[in-house]
Parts: C-alpha cells; sequence; structure tokens
C-alpha cells in the first residue's frame, strides 16, 4: 500500500485556501439576530436576505483568495461565481450553522427559516443536507477544500475555457483525497462522500431555483447583490 504524502506544494496550496476560507466570516452581528427574539415572518425573510447577501460577500472574497482564480478569463470567472453560489452559499452555511451552533439551536434555526416564507417542499431537502454534512465532522480544511472544488466546476452554465478550469480545481481534488486518507485512515470512502455532497447539493439549486419564482409570487424583496447573481429580475 503506497504511503501517501501531501507534497510541499500541496501543502501550500492548502494553507491559502484554509486561510482564505477562514479570513472571511458574515459578521457575528447578522447571524445573531437569527436566534435572538421571535420576528415576523417578513422580519424573518429579511434576516435571511441579509444574511445571504453577506454569504455572497464573503464568497466572492474567498474565491477570488483560489489560486489560479483571476488569471481565468473574466467572464468563466462571473460564470463559475454565478453557477456555484447557492452551493457554495448552502455548504458555507450548513458548515458554519453545524459547527457554530450547540444542537439546541438548530430547532431555532429551523423555526426562523421555516417561518420565513419558504416552502415545505424545500425546507426538507435543505435539512437532510444539513444533516448530512454535519453528520461528516469536516476539519476545516476539508470545508475550506471542499467549497473551493464546488467553485471550480468547470461545466458550469457559459464557461467557455472549461479545461483552464480543471486545471485549478484538479490539484483541489488532488490534496483533498490526500488529506481524507490522512485524516480518515479507518474510513476509506470518506472523499467518496464528501464529493457525494457535491452531488446532493446540485439538487438543492434547482429547489432554490423554485423557491425564487415563489417568493417572487408574493412579493418578496432581494438585495441588488442576490438580484445580480441570482439571475432575478
Ligand atoms: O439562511 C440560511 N441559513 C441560516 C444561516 C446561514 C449561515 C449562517 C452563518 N453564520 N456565520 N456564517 N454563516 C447563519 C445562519 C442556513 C443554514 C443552513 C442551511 Br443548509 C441553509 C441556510 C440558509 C441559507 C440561505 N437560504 S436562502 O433560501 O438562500 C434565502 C435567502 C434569503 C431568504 S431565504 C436560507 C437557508
Amino acid at each position: 500500500k503506497e504511503k501517501v504524502k501531501i507534497t510541499k506544494e500541496q501543502q501550500a496550496l492548502m494553507k491559502v485556501v484554509v486561510e482564505a476560507y477562514n479570513r472571511h466570516q458574515i459578521p457575528q452581528d447578522v447571524a445573531k439576530k437569527l436566534l435572538q427574539e421571535q420576528y415576523s415572518e417578513e422580519e424573518n425573510f429579511l434576516l435571511l436576505t441579509e444574511m445571504a447577501t453577506s454569504q455572497v460577500q464573503v464568497l466572492v472574497e474567498f474565491t477570488k483568495n483560489i489560486p489560479g482564480f483571476l488569471s481565468l478569463n473574466h467572464e468563466d470567472q462571473i460564470a463559475l461565481l454565478k453557477g456555484s453560489a447557492v452551493e457554495a452559499m448552502f455548504l458555507r452555511s450548513a458548515q458554519v450553522f453545524s459547527r457554530k451552533m450547540p444542537n439546541g439551536h438548530t430547532e431555532v434555526l429551523e423555526e426562523r427559516i421555516r417561518k420565513s416564507g419558504i416552502s415545505e417542499e424545500f425546507m426538507t431537502p435543505m435539512f437532510n443536507f444539513y444533516k448530512s454534512i454535519g453528520e461528516l465532522h469536516m476539519m476545516q480544511e476539508e470545508q475550506a477544500l471542499l467549497t473551493a472544488i464546488a467553485i471550480l466546476t468547470p461545466d458550469r452554465p457559459y464557461v467557455k475555457d472549461q479545461q483552464a478550469v480543471e486545471r485549478l480545481q484538479e490539484p483541489m481534488l488532488d490534496v483533498l483525497r490526500k488529506l481524507c486518507v490522512l485524516q480518515h485512515p479507518q474510513e476509506p470512502q470518506y472523499f467518496a462522500r464528501l464529493l457525494g455532497r457535491l452531488t446532493e447539493l446540485r439538487t438543492l439549486n434547482h429547489y432554490h431555483a423554485e423557491m425564487l419564482t415563489s417568493w417572487r409570487m408574493n412579493d418578496h424583496k432581494f438585495t441588488p447583490l442576490l438580484c445580480e447573481i441570482w439571475d432575478v429580475e
């Protein structure tokens, strides 16, 4: 059985990605407000919108720090950001929330999100995803790399130079695979389970798009940044 070893360059790549992932965080007052006093449905929705807007800003800053991203074709940079915005936000939300909130708060979150105009049919897949991420107890290196891998998905709509994106995604997949082998020797399928979460994320894209239309119908307002990144007119 060959000895898996993370090279110096791979260590450096991981360090850059993890630091970028940790450097950009949501302002804590926004997250805290979510768990404080009882709000109406409209106020809950407004809070989640404020939260999502911060999430997108954090995502853009993180993405700019992914080695090689800024040397991609500019239109492709936008295509990758727009194509991965919902997935990266749900991945990060699930990661942060399962790490940050002691279990007691999950019910509060559930109730806040439930009481924000999100349809029940979206709640189930969203919380299944949330639980499936929590069960993995991912290290922060794994979280940061998995988020970068989701962003660097070559086959997003409108990406012209897919090879250039693959050349950035592959080294991330390599170091994540090695990290999983080294950190979870007793669980050879761990890496495959992480990648399986990315497949589950893609299904959330679909539910999210459906939800956006239903919110529009009920005249819910979004911020200009969310309209821009979610293609909402
Ligand atoms: O808001 C969410 N939360 C709460 C949340 C998220 C992140 C942080 C946080 N703290 N520090 N850093 N991040 C705290 C609370 C959460 C938690 C788990 C999953 Br899975 C998903 C979510 C959403 C993501 C956005 N949507 S959304 O549908 O796109 C929508 C937009 C506008 C109105 S509704 C709702 C669910």
